[in-house]
């Protein structure tokens, strides 16, 4: 069985105090509340991954992710955070190749590859986003533009790295827009994506991977996009900003 994984994306909101509250909040509430299974990360800015690395380590449910990484070992880069920083800071999994990194930061599928390849040298979980533009879906070409994104960044991986690989399918349309895509859309990318790692690894190598939907996901909508048998979770942006919010789409991934 595939593991149910619900992160929050809190991107670059809130100051250093409110991180740490909110961190405290959703532990406490996710102690108290959640019984199921489900693995909840929250992924944080870099300021906050040390202090929240202390309360996540005690919690066995709940995980400490960046949300971003250098593809570089270490040395003169300035400005960038190594997977043996994050590692020292107990992050387990990390974020890599957002669409705001990749539309913002000019981040490109090889150089995502690089990344997701140090990311798993470190023992570091990647969370690797792909997804298309408005343009792409209204063109109907969204399952090559896609698939495209994973085969570049990952299928240079061997089979025991590419079982480790955490996929989150962010359709750039549906983030932070209000707008998600229906529970049909989410499946039927899911499925095809799923499909597309069986057809270069295995049937069953496929079926290990969890695949998460990302955009505009909230309480509301979260129990019907979970349940799809292709959606695993999801990763969470502006929900995930409030603990009660982010709360109720954990308890929707059973
Ligand atoms: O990483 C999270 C996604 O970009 C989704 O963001 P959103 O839930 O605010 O649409």
């Amino acid at each position: 069985m595939r593991k149910k994984i619900v992160a929050g994306n809190w991107k670059m909101n809130g100051t250093y105090e409110d991180g740490l509250k909110l961190a405290s909040e959703v532990i406490h509430m996710v102690q108290d509340e959640v019984n199921s299974d489900v693995e909840v990360v929250l992924c944080t800015p870099f300021i906050h991954l040390s202090s929240v690395g202390k309360l996540t380590k005690e919690v066995p449910n709940v995980h400490l992710g960046a949300q971003n990484c250098s593809e570089y070992t270490s040395g003169a880069y300035t400005g960038e955070v190594s997977v043996q920083m994050l590692r020292s800071v107990h992050a387990e999994y990390v974020i890599i190749g957002h669409s705001e990194r990749r539309e913002y930061f000019n981040e490109t599928n090889q150089q995502l590859a690089k990344k997701v390849a140090m990311a798993l040298s470190a023992g570091l979980t990647p969370i690797f986003c792909c997804g298309e533009p408005l343009q792409v879906r209204e063109a109907e070409q969204q399952y090559p533009y896609v698939t495209q994104q994973i085969t570049e960044s990952l299928f240079d991986l061997s089979e025991d790295d590419m079982k480790k690989v955490v996929i989150a399918y962010e359709p750039i349309w549906a983030i932070g827009t209000g707008r998600t895509a229906s529970s049909q859309q989410a499946q039927e990318m899911h499925k095809v994506l799923r499909q597309h790692i069986a057809n270069r690894y295995s049937e069953a190598l496929a079926a290990e991977i969890s695949i998460l939907y990302g955009g505009s996901a909230k309480p509301d909508n979260a129990e019907e996009l979970f349940a799809c048998p292709d959606v695993d979770g999801g990763l969470i942006g502006g929900a995930s900003l409030k603990s009660r919010d982010f709360l109720q789409v954990v308890k929707a991934c059973k």
